[in-house]
């Protein structure tokens, strides 16, 4: 059976003033149906440059190499009118700041409303009536409301179920998820992780999240990549990476985390013997 997603040799620089800079180099991992891989480690490793990459969203400097298959479908080399084609349908991208994402001087009804008029051709009245659908289903309450209302004068977690929202409109296969949960406040953070879970069993997505937070890994991670310097250090399923690191930095990653220590790896033994599978591989 294909893969969703497969990546292979990926390589992405960018172009500085110094020279090349590779962020990312040389990496491979797949992403089925169905199954979150969470893209964990520090800040510069190259998270962001491989999700970027797959997004065909590279700033001007960043060039690609290697193979970047969606459905089987190549993405590396597609021009930018076939990437707009495939963000609007089979992919799409949510960001750590939706301020940044989501424009100031429009409502939120426009800006969720404009893109189905424009891609998926409706009408207003459908566009509109779509919008609500994708508020209600992000878990906005009174969505008619919500659509007069303008970004700042929603909380940070309504903003980031926003972006959500307008990310789910084309019904993606494939969701990337940078950081989305780093700003908000982690009542809060727990929400945004439970409705992507949600969306994903619901929708049949596969999610790409991008974090550096082994906590968050814990709650929603089926497979793990840990990055360090460009490369993939360590690629496991979820419970042999957090019972059993490989690598060095890994458990450096585990131990900065407290609670993955006590309560979340407990949580991942309970889920282990739960189903009677073993961790090892
Ligand atoms: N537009 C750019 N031009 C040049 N170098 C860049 C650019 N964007 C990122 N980099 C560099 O590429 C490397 C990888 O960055 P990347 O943003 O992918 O890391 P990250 O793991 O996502 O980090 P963070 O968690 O801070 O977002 C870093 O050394 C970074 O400084």
């Amino acid at each position: 059976m294909g893969h969703l997603l497969l990546v292979e040799n990926l390589v992405t620089q960018y172009r500085t003033a110094g020279g090349k800079l590779p962020a990312v180099q040389g990496i491979s991992f797949s992403v089925n149906k169905g199954e979150t891989l969470c893209i964990v480690g520090e800040s510069g490793c190259g998270k962001s440059a491989t999700s970027l990459s797959i997004m065909g969203l590279l700033p001007a400097n960043g060039e690609i190499t290697g193979s970047i298959r969606l459905k089987g479908d190549e993405i590396v080399g597609k021009s930018e009118e076939q990437l707009q084609k495939i963000r609007g349908n089979e992919m799409s991208m949510i960001f750590q700041e939706p301020m940044t994402a989501l424009n100031p001087v429009f409502s939120i009804g426009f800006q969720l409303r404009e893109p189905l008029m424009i891609h998926r051709k409706l009408s207003k009245k459908e566009a509109t009536q779509n919008s609500i659908d994708l508020l209600d289903k992000v878990g906005i309450p009174n969505p008619e409301e919500k659509l007069k209302q303008y970004p700042h004068e929603l909380s940070g977690g309504m903003r980031q179920r926003v972006m959500i929202a307008m990310a789910l409109a084309c019904d993606p296969s494939l969701l990337i998820a940078d950081e989305p949960t780093t700003a908000l406040d982690v009542t809060i953070q727990a929400q945004i992780i439970e409705l992507i879970d949600d969306l994903k069993e619901q929708m049949g997505m596969g999610v790409v999240f991008v974090t550096h937070d082994m906590g968050v890994v814990a709650e929603i991670a089926d497979r793990v990549m840990v990055m360090y310097g460009g490369e993939v250090v360590e690629m496991g399923d979820v419970y042999s990476v957090f019972n059993s690191p490989q690598h060095s930095y890994t458990k450096k990653l585990l131990a900065a985390v407290p609670n993955v220590d006590d309560e979340s790896k407990f949580w991942l033994q309970e889920a282990t013997t739960d189903d009677g599978s073993t961790t090892s591989s």
